[in-house]
């Protein structure tokens, strides 16, 4: 079958990047698919949502933060083939967002220093996303 023939996932994820120049990973919760990996914050897009709409929606719901269209850059996205669909995931940056940060979700949260970053376990289109952001930071 070709690569073609699995339907595209759009999925919008942040590197949220603290004063210290340390990124935010959250850990996929028991029950959820690839339960156990850190991941970016993020998640996929409503119909009729922009990608940024869906983000700044996202970050309230799984962190409780409130970000601002401004405040997120297009960094780079991944493209990766899952077995059922492929993933197609526009990867921002963030320094600035409001509010008092919680997880709202049962995920767990740390803040790694970039060269740290390999020592989590990750999905495998995070990859290399990692190694950009080594380099930006
Ligand atoms: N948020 C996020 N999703 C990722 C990353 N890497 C990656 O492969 N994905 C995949 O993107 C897909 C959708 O992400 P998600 O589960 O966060 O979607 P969501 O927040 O809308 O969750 P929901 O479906 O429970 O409402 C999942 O299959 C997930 O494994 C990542 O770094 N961050
Ligand atoms: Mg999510």
């Amino acid at each position: 079958m070709a690569d073609s023939a699995l339907p595209i996932l759009t999925v919008v994820a942040v590197a949220l990047v603290d004063a210290d120049g340390r990124v935010l990973l959250a850990q996929r919760p028991a029950g959820k698919a690839m339960a156990g990996l850190w991941e970016f914050p993020g998640g996929k897009i409503h119909p009729g949502e922009s990608p940024e709409a869906a983000l700044i929606r996202e970050l309230k719901e799984e962190i409780d933060i409130d970000v601002t269209e401004a405040c997120l850059a297009p960094f780079t996205f991944a493209s990766h083939r899952y077995e059922s669909f492929h993933l197609l995931m526009p990867l921002y940056v963030c320094r600035r967002w409001k509010g008092a940060m919680r997880p709202r979700e049962g995920q767990t949260l740390a803040w790694v220093r970039p060269a740290k970053l390999g020592e989590y376990a990750m999905p495998p289109a995070d990859k290399p996303l990692v190694a950009m952001l080594q380099d930006l930071l």
